[in-house]
């Protein structure tokens, strides 16, 4: 067979759009030119990087909007993108962080981005049964830039079970059941793998690329074959009509690059006159007149700029931020507010509740393999060339599997374990070289993703720009630490299996100290040991409830329009009642198309499902 190579790096265009360079986010001097090698041509690849196809963001905005929308996340791009479908509509998208980037297109930095400075930074506090390690202190990651979360997260495309969508309905949520979100999934869906997922729960026509990365580390085939082994079964589609197993994830990506909701949703409309973006404009905070909703507040470049809405004001800030707006704007449990002279205009004791994400808990192995580093100049030529190789994927983690922990459902694939190694990175050690003397190593992370846990958002001050305080609560029920631990003990049994054995797989998680009063690696040590290194699985939804009114912790009803004040809603991962069982972003999507298509609606402008 003849390769075709393509180095070339056709249509080139003005852009300018320069965000924090790769090589100063891996920080490593030795490695300097390889990396600056490596984002000059990913820059300049349109096809990887989309540079010509980036929005212009504006500088100064109109004084008047129809609708105005906060934050420019998984949700918020796709809030804008619909709602300026309609023309005689005038909307603003404001967002906090700059364009995505460079970095973030290429899946082998995946975990690069987040130590990236388009990054909040957030840790939580008071932390009574998790992060004891800490300080009860847990990193709370969470992207500040034009995507959001979708243009730094693991790529991973899953919505969770059917039945959770079902319970948010059987709250009293009318409008949320399975049935009724399903074509809003498949709407937002552009599904690469059609052939082999089919249509019943897959679409083709929207703007999101789902699909298989174009490759994956040979040892992913070993975890499956450790998986048929341990009995636990390989599932084609975990979002179809088998959703226990494990699998090779479909993920948010085209051909080898990112596809965040900005990319799918914003760049294809990036000369639409009726929508504009501000970049790098921090909302501080929803101007309420008589209790309604008339714009908002914004900051940026240390100047404080004020925009009415004629219409609406949506908050899709994701859920620290979009709670922490609705305190800052006198929306919220009124002692809470009062306490900071915030001027109570809505006494609504849920804002900031019901904050929840998904424990997982690291368990690390070595296997008999050299642990050379997955990033060198062929890895670079075959990506610029074909995107495809180790830069194209995020390695092992591509594998994920879901299984019932049965503790609180039967069936219900609330267990996720996902093998992190062999993604290409910054490799810092140098090109060619060996990461450590010692074995590659393995890291699972064991998953339970259906907590019962609750914490909050509270005000930490009335300084809008100041970080709100925020306690999630990990683990402080004992069904969440028992779901925890049987992830645990799922990771243990397939690393148990002779696929993994015949690579010596061998436990190297060093035994905490504060737990040695029990056998290491029974169960009673896990238990202990949870609370000491689990963390969140970057998953945090709930704290703008969505609920019936009579719900007393709700925020806002099914049509996520905020109690007691006309012209603002919430869309984002916050009105999720309960968080899915999988990871996130594909739902916030679903919830950005379903919160567009009913705000039309209710201004008389109707779009097909
Ligand atoms: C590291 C990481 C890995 C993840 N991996 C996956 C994965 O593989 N698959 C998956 O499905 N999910 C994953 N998730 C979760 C998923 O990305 C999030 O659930 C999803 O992005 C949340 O969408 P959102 O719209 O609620 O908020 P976000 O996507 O977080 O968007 C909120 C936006 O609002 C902006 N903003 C905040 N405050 C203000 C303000 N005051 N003014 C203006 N703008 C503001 C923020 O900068 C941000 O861009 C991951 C998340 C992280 C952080």
């Amino acid at each position: 067979m003849r390769m075709e190579y393509n180095y070339a790096l056709p249509e080139t265009c003005n852009a300018d759009y320069l965000g924090q360079s790769i090589a100063s986010i891996c920080n490593v001097t030795s490695y300097y030119f390889f990396l600056s090698i490596l984002e000059t041509f990913v820059r300049r690849k349109q096809r990887i990087a989309q540079t010509c196809e980036r929005i212009t963001p504006i500088h100064i905005p109109d004084a008047e909007y129809d609708f105005v929308v906060v934050g420019g996340g998984a949700a918020g791009s796709v809030v804008a993108a619909r709602l300026s479908e309609n023309p005689s509509w005038k909307v603003l998208l404001v967002e906090a962080g700059p364009d995505e980037l460079i970095a973030a297109s290429v899946p082998g930095f995946t975990y690069v981005v987040t130590k990236s400075s388009n990054e909040w930074g957030y840790q939580s506090t008071n932390e009574a049964y998790a992060c004891q390690g800490s300080n009860g202190s847990c990193s709370i990651t969470q992207a500040k830039t034009l995507g959001g979360g979708m243009s730094h997260n693991g790529f991973v495309y899953l919505r969770g079970s059917p039945y959770i969508f079902d319970q948010w309905a059987a709250m009293g949520n009318e409008g949320w059941s399975w049935e009724e979100v399903l074509p809003f999934f498949k709407k937002s869906e552009n599904n690469g793998d059609i052939d082999s997922v089919g249509r019943k729960y897959h679409g083709t026509n929207g703007p999101l690329f789902v699909e298989r990365f174009p490759s994956k580390p040979p040892f992913a085939n070993v975890i499956l074959e450790a998986a048929k082994e341990a009995g636990f079964g390989l599932s084609n589609d975990l979002n179809g009509d088998d959703p226990i197993g494990f699998t090779i994830l479909q993920t948010t990506s085209h051909r080898g690059a990112r596809r965040s909701s900005a990319a799918a949703y914003l760049r294809p409309i990036r000369h639409r006159k009726n929508l504009q973006i501000t970049l790098n404009s921090t909302c501080t905070r929803v101007i309420i007149e008589n209790r309604r909703a008339v714009g908002i507040e914004y900051y940026k470049d240390g100047k404080l700029y004020t925009v009415r809405a004629s219409r609406e004001v949506i908050l899709s800030a994701g859920a620290v931020r979009s709670p922490h707006l609705l305190l800052l704007s006198g929306v919220g449990p009124e002692e809470d507010l009062k306490s900071y002279g915030i001027e109570v205009i809505e006494n609504l004791p849920g804002v900031g509740c019901n904050f929840h994400d998904h424990p997982v808990f690291p368990i690390s192995f070595t296997i008999d393999e050299p642990d050379v580093y997955d990033n060198n100049w062929a890895a670079l030529a075959e990506y610029i060339a074909f995107q495809t190789g180790p830069l194209s994927n995020i390695g092992l983690a591509q594998v994920v599997g879901a299984l019932p922990s049965g503790i609180t459902t039967p069936n219900l694939p609330d267990n996720h374990i996902v093998a992190m190694a062999y993604a290409a990175g910054c490799a810092p050690g140098g090109i060619g070289l060996l990461s450590s003397d010692g074995k590659r190593e393995i890291e699972f992370w064991a998953g339970y993703e259906h907590p019962k846990c609750r914490g909050k958002i509270r005000l930490a001050s009335s300084d809008p720009l100041e970080y709100p305080s925020i306690t999630v609560n990990y683990l402080c029920h004992p069904d969440d630490i028992a779901g925890v631990v049987k992830a645990v003990e799922y990771t243990l049994q397939l690393a148990d299996a002779p696929a993994l054995k015949a690579y010596n797989m061998t436990l190297a998680t060093t035994p905490f100290e504060p737990c040695s009063t029990y056998t290491f690696a029974s169960r009673k040590y896990w238990e202990c040991a949870v609370h000491y290194n689990a963390t969140g699985e970057f998953h945090v939804a709930g704290s703008c409830k969505m609920g019936p009114s009579s719900d007393p912790l709700a925020v806002v009803d099914p049509r996520l329009r905020v109690y007691g004040i006309q012209g603002l809603r919430v869309a984002d991962a916050s009105i999720m009642p309960q968080v899915t069982t999988a990871n996130t972003a594909s739902v916030c999507v679903m919830i950005g198309e379903r919160a567009a298509h009913m705000i039309k609606q209710d201004w008389g402008y109707t779009d097909a499902v």
